[in-house]
């Protein structure tokens, strides 16, 4: 039977959403957003079957509701849900990153008809809005799937039923352990991401060649700091006291760094930097998560015309797929070099091999 889907918030992740599960003629998507341009290109692009500017209206009428707003915009829509009489079974689920603070407001949801259960796509992008929604943004990554009590297993599997067509992994979690390990491996990089790119800026103020130098490493660790602002404050406010504990821990370990520096302890740097690098090699082989694993590839490019296209072209003739290009520094007439990022091993090798045997100096970043 068409089951009707409700998405409320068609920005990046329900626009995301709504995409995947509009691929099935089983599914009949209503779009729901405070913003109405943002609705009208969903509906126009076909994101969503159906544009509704009446929440409680077109929840009644709904199969599935499926949050998409920010956190604080979706706890008022789970209060307002709580409001409304639903004369048939329901089931309720959001996406949002941290789920303690939804699952608390949504405990009091569950009815004869309702049933709420958290959900979070560990993935996403440093966009937002509903231009950036793409179909695929879910592929291979893990969504947590949270529920509100131990007796919702046909539900879980009903929900799991829609949101097949995203292509993600779905995992069980409570939302205590869901947010203590987002806090560790989503949340609290991206305050130590801005927090060095505030390093960064208060050094220029003296070394005003500081930003030239910043090169790949400092733009890797870096890159999640551009994402959005409002989108972030809204996590850290919502996982304030796990981060709070992160921090102090980190705080200590900074302190620990310290001791090992100012006591030139060369062989404990060693063994740090090497357990380090033991567990983030091991990491990249997993499989796409909130960090997506990619397999980089630096190849060295002269500045003139058509150099990009012609490794592209090589790549292409041998029907490698490139994940991503990103071109790290091309000065006038001096060599510069470009990362290409592949998804499997395989491909990283084959590109490697087929440019140097077309005279290219490649790397490979292990
Ligand atoms: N951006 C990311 O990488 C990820 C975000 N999430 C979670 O997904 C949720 C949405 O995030 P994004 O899609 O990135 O944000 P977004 O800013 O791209 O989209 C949010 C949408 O919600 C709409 N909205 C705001 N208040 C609303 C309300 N009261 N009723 C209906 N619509 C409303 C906005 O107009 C906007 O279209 C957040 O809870 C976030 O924590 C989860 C995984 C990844
Ligand atoms: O871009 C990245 O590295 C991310 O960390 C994406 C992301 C952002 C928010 C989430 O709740 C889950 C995943």
């Amino acid at each position: 039977m068409r089951k009707t889907i409700l998405v409320a918030g068609i920005g990046l992740i329900g626009g995301s959403l709504a995409k995947g599960m509009a691929q099935s003629s089983d599914h009949h998507i209503i779009g729901y957003d405070l913003n109405e341009a943002s609705l009208e290109f969903a509906r126009l692009n076909g994101i969503i079957h159906e544009a509704s500017t009446n929440f409680i209206e077109a929840a009644q009428r709904s199969d599935f509701i499926i949050l998409a707003a920010p956190i604080s915009e979706t706890i008022a829509l789970v209060n307002l849900l709580k409001t409304v009489s639903f004369k048939r079974k329901v089931i309720i689920s959001d996406t949002a990153s941290v789920k303690g603070a939804i699952l608390k407001t949504a405990s009091s949801l569950n009815s004869e008809n309702v049933t709420f259960i958290g959900g979070h796509p560990m993935a996403g992008s440093h966009k937002r809005g509903v231009q950036a929604a793409k179909a695929h943004l879910f592929e291979n990554a893990i969504y947590v799937l949270s529920p509100t009590n131990g007796n919702q297993h046909n539900e879980i599997e009903a929900l799991k039923g829609v949101l097949i067509q995203t292509k993600s992994k779905f995992v069980v979690l409570m939302p205590n352990e869901h947010d203590e390990m987002t806090g560790v491996v989503s949340h609290f990089p991206h305050l130590i991401a801005s927090s060095l790119v505030h390093q960064a800026k208060k050094w220029e103020n003296t070394h005003a060649f500081l930003p030239k130098l910043a090169a790949g490493g400092f733009r890797d660790i870096t890159r999640i700091a551009s994402s959005n602002p409002e989108l972030w404050q809204d996590i850290f406010y919502h996982n304030r006291d796990k981060m709070s504990v992160l921090l102090q821990e980190w705080i200590e370990e900074m302190k620990g760094l310290k001791q090992l520096l100012d006591h030139d302890q060369k062989e404990e740097m060693i063994t740090y930097l090497n357990k380090a690098k033991l567990y983030r090699d091991g990491l990249a082989e997993s499989k796409k998560g909130a960090i997506p694993a990619f397999y980089d590839l630096y190849v060295d490019i002269r500045d003139q015309p058509g150099a990009i296209a012609s490794i592209v072209q090589l790549l292409a003739q041998e029907k490698i797929s490139i994940k991503n290009i990103e071109i790290l520094e091309v000065r006038e007439d001096i060599t510069g070099h470009m990362r290409l990022s592949f998804s499997s091993k395989k491909a990283q090798v084959a590109s490697s091999t087929l440019l140097e045997n077309n005279g290219y100096e490649t790397m490979i970043q292990q």
